[in-house]
């Protein structure tokens, strides 16, 4: 398996590193981030969060916006981030920000011309743990976190695989996805008409009728212009009563969509994440 370092920088005393390799999952080059934390250095394995980035985002976002190294750094956890679609000339693309390269949606695409390429759920699920797991001194033990569009897909990964995380949280989740327009679009493209075939990735439908329970933590800006059109977390909230879900959800008062959002709370997810990944 190719696998091309791209960059490195020295960040508390680990690393921030670049990739790109040949993903089979998505028939394209791809690019991902890790932080190694210095605990690494002498061949220490260690557990692994791995981060979804949200819609026009790549690889680069999070590591250099989220202040996350410091605490990952003092709680000896790597961080993995993604690009957020397979990109390069020859994958299906669209005009919006909101369709096609970065924007992949966390999805298997059924439909053509998406079905090529963004198989962006096997690439998150299964091959990037396999490869990094091969790769970097770290242990088999992994947690998901994401923003926006990321979130969505951090939450419908713990959901649908209980047994594969050992937590989830999200900053600003699309939390229903059928229900909103960036949903609505991205899913008649990549899966189809039939909506049946939505609610596999619809944390609010999937939270509603879960039964193994990872716990998941949300953190919502109030002043986040996406709040009612596209994130609803009310809903979420609504299918967590229903089902008696563990998810516990902080509306933060005057904190918008952005990065200067995830990076006032970015210390609370990663204190979360490492509570449950030691146990
Ligand atoms: N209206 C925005 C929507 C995109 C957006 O807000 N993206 C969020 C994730 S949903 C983001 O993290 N952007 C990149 C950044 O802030 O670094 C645009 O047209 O770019």
């Amino acid at each position: 398996m190719s696998l091309e370092i791209t960059s490195v920088n020295k960040s508390f005393c680990g690393w921030t590193k670049h990739y790109t390799h040949r993903s089979t999952a998505l028939n394209c080059d791809m690019r991902f981030a890790i932080y190694l934390p210095p605990q690494t250095a002498n061949g220490q394995k260690v557990p692994v969060l791995y981060w979804l980035s949200g819609l026009t985002c790549t690889d680069e976002n999070f590591m250099q916006k989220a202040g996350a190294q410091r605490i990952a750094a003092e709680l000896g956890v790597a961080i993995v981030a993604p690009d957020t679609s397979p990109r390069g000339v020859g994958v299906a693309d669209d005009d919006g920000y909101d369709l096609g390269q970065g924007a992949g949606f966390y999805v298997n695409a059924t439909q053509a011309p998406w079905n090529r390429h963004y198989q962006m759920y096997d690439y998150v699920m299964n091959e990037l743990p396999q490869l990094i797991e091969a790769t970097f001194p770290v242990s088999d033990k992994r947690s998901v976190f994401g923003h926006s569009m990321g979130g969505h897909g951090a939450l419908v990964l713990a959901l649908r695989n209980p047994d594969t995380f050992q937590s989830a949280s999200a900053f600003s989740p699309i939390g229903n996805p059928v229900d909103c327009s960036w949903g609505q679009k991205a899913f008649a493209a990549y899966l189809g008409k039939d909506k049946g075939a939505w609610a596999d990735y619809d944390a609010s439908l999937l939270m509603r009728k879960a039964k193994g329970a990872v716990p998941v933590l949300v953190d919502q800006g109030e002043a986040d212009d996406f709040l009612e059109e596209q994130l609803k977390p009310e809903t979420l909230e609504a299918s967590a009563k229903e089902s008696g879900y563990p998810l516990k959800l902080n509306r933060r008062e005057g904190y918008d969509h952005s990065y200067y959002f995830i990076a006032s709370f970015v210390e609370d997810h990663l204190r979360f994440h490492a509570k449950h990944l030691a146990t």
